[in-house]
């Protein structure tokens, strides 16, 4: 069940006794940002600008997501880093009428979400309290006085947007759910842009690509700028991230087909005047599933849903 919150601030929640302690759910003081911590130390932290997920820990504190340290939190840019999500053009597109004009990836990464709720392990059917995990709710609308201007502007449909952000002990979901409430059909593309954080990209692989309508090699590493649409097969492959030959991140799709993996590497990263530090394409790389070849079409009252898990392996 997904409790509603009705006051900016919730209180730390605290523990039933005989029960293990819960997660917390606190919002930044200036109700930017909201940050889930669970009993055991993991925790994330998801700005409502963008709902663009900033930081994900592990228990020790270490930083899975990279995020440039020039990024604009404050609204004014699409956040450099984390996971900022691409609704409903994939870059521009400027040969496709409903989305020509929109800006590059589009606007759910540049509104304010609203924050819809948490639940948690307690509160999820199936979960044991003892599997701590907490799910965080946002919501973007066509009626949300968040929304960016341009896209009232530019793409002007009744649609409504969930986007659900759920920390476990050694993973991350995070899930979206994008439904047409207009009376006419609707093309989107979607894409969870996530800038994984690598200690030094040169000893970087990725497996799950070498049947992918891109590349065909057993192993692809990261030397030059890198920036390709895969389409692995069997759809739904799962893709490694390996360092020094070790997995570090597992990342499994739910109905999003394609994986784009980018790297600006120096010369992209100079050009980026949100990109900091300028060698910081080292320490990045995006591994980004998402629904981007051709359009999803959503019929009236239809929605179209997509979700990646992280999970952290070795
Ligand atoms: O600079 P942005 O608009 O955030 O886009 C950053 C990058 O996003 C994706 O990975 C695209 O494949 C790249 O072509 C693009 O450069």
């Amino acid at each position: 069940m997904v409790e509603r919150a009705n006051k900016p601030k919730l209180p730390t929640l605290t523990s039933t006794p005989g029960l293990p302690p819960q997660a917390t759910v606190t919002f930044a003081d200036d109700n930017s940002s909201v940050t889930a911590e669970l009993p055991t130390g993991e925790s994330v932290k998801v700005l409502l600008y963008g709902a663009t997920v900033i930081s994900w820990k592990d228990a020790a504190g270490d930083e899975k997501l990279w995020l440039s340290e020039a990024a604009k939190l404050d609204g004014s840019k699409a956040v450099r880093g984390g996971i900022p999500i691409v609704f409903p053009v994939f870059g521009t597109a400027p040969d496709h009428p409903q989305t020509k004009d929109l800006p590059q990836h589009g606007f759910a990464r540049t509104s304010r979400w609203e924050f819809l709720g948490k639940s948690t392990s307690e509160s999820m059917a199936g979960r044991a309290a003892d599997e701590p995990m907490v799910k965080l709710d946002f919501g973007l609308s066509s009626a949300a006085p968040g929304l960016d201007p341009k896209a009232a502007q530019h793409w002007p449909f009744k649609f409504n947007l969930i986007y659900s952000v759920t920390l476990s002990r050694e993973s991350l979901t995070t899930s979206i759910v994008a439904t047409n409430d207009d009376s006419a059909p609707f093309d989107c593309q979607v894409l969870l842009h996530t800038y994984l954080r690598v200690k030094d990209i040169t000893t970087v692989s990725i497996t799950g690509l070498q049947n992918a309508t891109y590349i065909d090699k057993a192993k692809t590493t990261i030397t030059a700028e890198t920036d390709r649409v895969y389409t692995p097969s069997p759809p739904e492959a799962d893709v490694t991230v390996l360092e020094k030959d070790a997995p570090r991140f597992r990342v499994a799709r739910d109905n999003l087909a394609q994986v784009v993996v980018w790297n600006p590497w120096v010369d992209k990263a100079a050009g980026m005047a949100d990109f900091a530090p300028k060698d910081g394409y080292r320490q990045m790389l995006c591994v980004e599933p998402g629904a981007v070849a051709g359009w999803q079409s959503v019929e009236a009252g239809d929605a179209f849903e997509g979700a990646q898990t992280i999970t952290l392996v070795g």
